[in-house]
């Protein structure tokens, strides 16, 4: 679906050249970067793109207006990513009004000079703005997941614009039965960290009765809404979505990947609902973290490294620290061929967290699987039935 409806069209763009989203994340399937025109007596665009691909959407922008002005510049978030064309859209519309929060009207000078004459209107939470049959009334999602975030819903077609909640990596037109996937990865790393903001502006949003979801990234939602509010408040409550246990390890040799190997066989052979094994170092850092939370329980394993953890371990639990991992039960296995401390790292990294659950055993490899650490293996695996 491009358009939504006869008076709200699609003026956004897809990326699909883009190496790396937020200087990151892979993107296989590309980006997409939403605008849209709303057209009445009034008109009005929400949000722009990325500077990288302001002339296409400039060429969609006139082709939809088809020789009308627009009246307004509705930004719902600042982020470049879709603010790349706001210095553009003002040169070729000079009387249009920006719309956006007032946080917003507050950091804009840091990314763009705009001219002084260029009329402003700051909206707070509530506050609606009729464009003659339409009516967009705005609210306030600050952290969702910059400080100066709004939605708005149009209320006679009862469209949510939900900034960047509810996006996800891929074009515009991505298949929608694999929404999930590439939502909670996107999700997870993005907005994660942002649990409480998210609830609360859900809460907002719950009386309006919203049929449709506008999001800044990935495709219009417009059927079966429950799905999508559900899983944004299963995500924002860090409430693990399904049981499993993800095994995320890093190894130098092959010995911690081999325990890896055995542990994944023990669990499965035992009836776990599902045995996820990613390898850090080869594996999608943004994907890991996305199954992290996704289960229930996780084992870390590693070897030591200069009286220390392994480096990519050690940055994939900053990583989950500094996204609001929470909630889960997790093992640890170590490894180290003279004083192994890999063990210890990780157990200080986790207990800095909110409601770990750490399990009792703690295995220690040293070098290569002998018959006590496998011994001690297979106890793990038991406390993760
Ligand atoms: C650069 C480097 C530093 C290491 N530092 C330690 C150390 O501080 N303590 C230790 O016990 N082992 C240390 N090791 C050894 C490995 O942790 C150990 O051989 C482990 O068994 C490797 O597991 P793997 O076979 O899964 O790679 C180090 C290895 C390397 C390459």
């Amino acid at each position: 679906m491009k358009n939504l409806s006869e008076n709200i069209q699609y003026i956004g763009v897809d990326d699909t050249d883009i190496d790396l989203f937020e200087g990151q994340y892979v993107v296989p399937a590309g980006m997409a970067y939403n605008s849209f025109l709303i057209q009445d007596e009034k008109i009005a665009v929400t949000d722009t793109v990325d500077f990288r691909k302001v002339a296409d959407w400039e060429a969609n922008l006139e082709k939809a207006l088809a020789g009308r002005k627009p009246d307004y510049l509705i930004i719902h978030h600042l982020e470049p990513d879709h603010a790349g064309g706001i210095t553009r859209f003002v040169e070729l519309y000079p009387e249009v009004t920006i719309v956006a929060s007032a946080k917003a009207f507050a950091m804009l000078p840091q990314f763009m000079e705009l001219p002084a004459e260029t009329k402003k209107l700051a909206v707070k939470d509530g506050d609606t703005l009729s464009l003659g049959m339409h009516t967009l009334q705005f609210f306030t999602a600050p952290m969702v997941h910059w400080p100066e975030v709004i939605f708005s819903f149009e209320q006679s077609e009862k469209v949510l614009f939900s900034a960047d909640a509810f996006g996800k990596f891929g074009v515009y037109d991505a298949d929608p039965d694999d929404w999930a996937c590439e939502a909670r990865r996107y999700y997870f790393n993005i907005v994660g960290k942002y649990g409480a903001q998210v609830q609360a502006v859900l809460k907002k949003v719950a009386p309006l009765g919203v049929q449709t979801i506008c999001p800044l990234h990935g495709p219009v939602l417009a059927e079966n809404l429950e799905y999508y509010l559900g899983k944004y408040n299963t995500w924002s409550s860090y409430v693990p979505e399904d049981k499993g246990v993800l095994i995320a390890f890093t190894s130098i040799y092959g010995h911690t990947a081999k325990a890896a190997e055995v542990l994944a066989k023990e669990l499965e052979t035992a009836g776990v609902e599902k045995v996820v094994v990613s390898d850090l170092a080869r594996s999608d850092m943004a994907e890991v973290l996305e199954d992290a939370f996704r289960y229930d329980r996780m084992v870390v394993m590693a070897p030591t490294y200069d009286a220390g953890v392994f480096p990519v371990m050690e940055e994939f639990l900053n990583h989950l620290k500094s996204k609001n991992y929470s909630n889960r039960k997790v093992g640890v296995v170590e490894n180290g061929s003279w004083a192994p401390m890999a063990a210890k790292k990780m157990t200080e990294a986790l207990s800095a967290m909110k409601k770990i659950t750490l399990c009792e055993t703690t295995v220690s490899i040293k070098s290569a699987l002998n018959a006590d650490s496998t011994a001690a293996l297979k106890q793990l695996a038991k406390e993760l039935v």
